[in-house]
């Protein structure tokens, strides 16, 4: 795969579909999985241990509350990680985001918002990582960004 999906738990998903909404729509080679630090840690090691070696190119994380799934990713390989923190019930997600977001300086995480828009934001920096590389990539990026421009020109008529 050259994007790994990975979230804590299975309830990640509402937030986490929408990578993989995204990931499909823009054709890349993904795979989504459950994964977590704290639950399956011998996993995850493994799982990030041999990221680099198996050509993947990033992996987006999603995790919630005490949310030390991307940040260990990010302790275990050089792929790049890219951290989606999750809403959470009590603390809405901010405890998501500061766990994510505070890593010590040497060993980065791209962090990106809470819930469905990180998750989307985090899979279109992917796509945007990869297109360099890949000239018919960029022109649906820039297609798509296209689009969404036309779409906010047109929400105007709404405003009645
Ligand atoms: N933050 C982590 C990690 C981790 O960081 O390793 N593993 C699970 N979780 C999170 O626990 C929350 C509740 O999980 P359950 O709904 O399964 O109880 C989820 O948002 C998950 O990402």
């Amino acid at each position: 795969m050259i994007v790994e999906v990975v979230m804590g738990s299975s309830s990640d998903w509402a937030a986490m579909g929408v990578a993989d909404d995204l990931l499909r729509e823009f054709g890349i080679d993904h795979h989504c999985h459950v994964l977590s630090a704290h639950r399956m840690p011998d996993d995850m090691f493994r799982f990030a241990e041999t990221a680099w070696d198996r050509g993947v190119r990033a992996i987006i994380a999603g995790a919630g509350g005490a949310a030390h799934l991307p940040g260990m990713l990010a302790a275990k390989t050089t792929v790049p990680v890219l951290g989606v923190p999750i809403p959470s019930k009590h603390l809405q997600g901010v405890d998501s985001l500061y766990s994510i977001v505070q890593m010590p300086k040497g060993v980065p995480v791209a962090t990106f918002a809470i819930g469905a828009a990180g998750a989307a934001n985090a899979a279109l920096f992917a796509v945007a990582m990869l297109a360099r590389e890949n000239p018919e990539l960029h022109a649906k990026l820039q297609a798509y960004r296209q689009a969404q421009t036309e779409a906010a020109r047109a929400m105007t008529k709404d405003l009645q």
